[in-house]
């Protein structure tokens, strides 16, 4: 597969796959999902590969989750929501390989969720993570939401769910939402310094140790099945195109009439 809306390099052990899509904050629509997923099994089963690194183009995002512009209601591509997202969830999750979330700026949305299911995630200072769901119709039934209350607590979760509110590279490292937080100037070096130390390592006993702590949560990918349904069919309702067309115009949503 030729890509168009990542980057996909590999150097010295290391893959680097890169969401690059700039002009959007590095948003994903059905395309940038699928390749996504093709270069995550590329990544998975070369043999030179020990780990991999995600990653958004531009400095200014990370990822900033659902292009926003590519749907009112459904998206375009496969999958329950028109947006393969089961697939890219399970593809980094099925890896048998470490996989560092390295983010700069933005991880909003369906970005934050990416970050989430990274196995590791290396934050520089400029680094913003949240939810954004509740003011823009949308919700992730599934790891965004289940498997949040597991990495950073039920608490925390509800919190950063219900009131969308957005949290720095320190606050993340504080929540257990991030591993380690650097100034951005030494982000590609502590990077590089994680890959190298992860190389060093059994890859079988990482593969193992991976797929082990996954299996424990591996029931949230039926949660998601069902409520990705739910999502479809919400997604076709005023209340969550209002939540689109209130981003794309840059205002506040309305739901209040919705509160029935
Ligand atoms: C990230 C912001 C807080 C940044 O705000 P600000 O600094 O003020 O910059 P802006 O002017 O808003 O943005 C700059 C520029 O980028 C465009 N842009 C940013 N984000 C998006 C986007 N997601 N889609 C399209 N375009 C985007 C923005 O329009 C600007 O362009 P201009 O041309 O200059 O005007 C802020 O941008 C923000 O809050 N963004 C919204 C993020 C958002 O709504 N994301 C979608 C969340 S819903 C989602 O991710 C669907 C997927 C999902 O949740 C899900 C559902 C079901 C199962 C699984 C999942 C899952 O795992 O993802």
């Amino acid at each position: 597969m030729s890509y168009g809306d990542i980057l996909f390099e590999a150097q010295d052990g290391v893959a680097t796959i890169t969401i690059n899509r700039p002009e959007v904050y590095n948003a994903f629509r059905a395309e940038t999902c699928e390749e996504l997923i093709d270069a995550f099994k590329r990544a998975a089963w070369e043999d030179a590969i020990g780990v991999v690194v995600l990653t958004g183009a531009g400095g200014k995002a990370f990822s900033t989750g659902g292009d926003q512009s590519a749907h009112e209601g459904q998206y375009q591509g496969r999958g329950t929501i028109g947006l393969p997202l089961e697939e890219l969830q399970a593809a980094i999750r099925e890896t048998p390989k470490p996989v560092i979330a390295r983010v700069q700026g933005y991880a909003i949305g369906g970005g934050n969720v990416l970050a989430l299911l990274c196995d590791l995630t290396i934050a520089a200072e400029s680094a913003v993570f949240g939810q954004v769901g509740p003011r823009v119709g949308s919700v992730d039934p599934g790891f965004g939401t289940a498997y949040m209350g597991r990495v950073i607590g039920e608490k925390r979760a509800r919190e950063m769910w219900f009131l969308c509110r957005q949290y720095s590279g320190a606050e993340a490292v504080r929540m257990g939402l991030a591993n380690v937080v650097v100034p951005d100037s030494e982000l590609d070096k502590e990077v590089e310094q994680w890959c190298r130390e992860i190389l060093e390592k059994s890859p079988t006993a990482l593969a193992i140790a991976k797929y082990s702590m996954n299996a424990d949560s591996a029931h949230i990918s039926g949660l998601s099945a069902m409520g990705l349904q739910a999502v479809k069919l919400f997604y076709g309702t005023e209340e969550s195109k209002e939540g689109v067309r209130a981003f794309k115009q840059k205002r506040k949503p309305e739901f209040g009439k919705y509160r029935t």
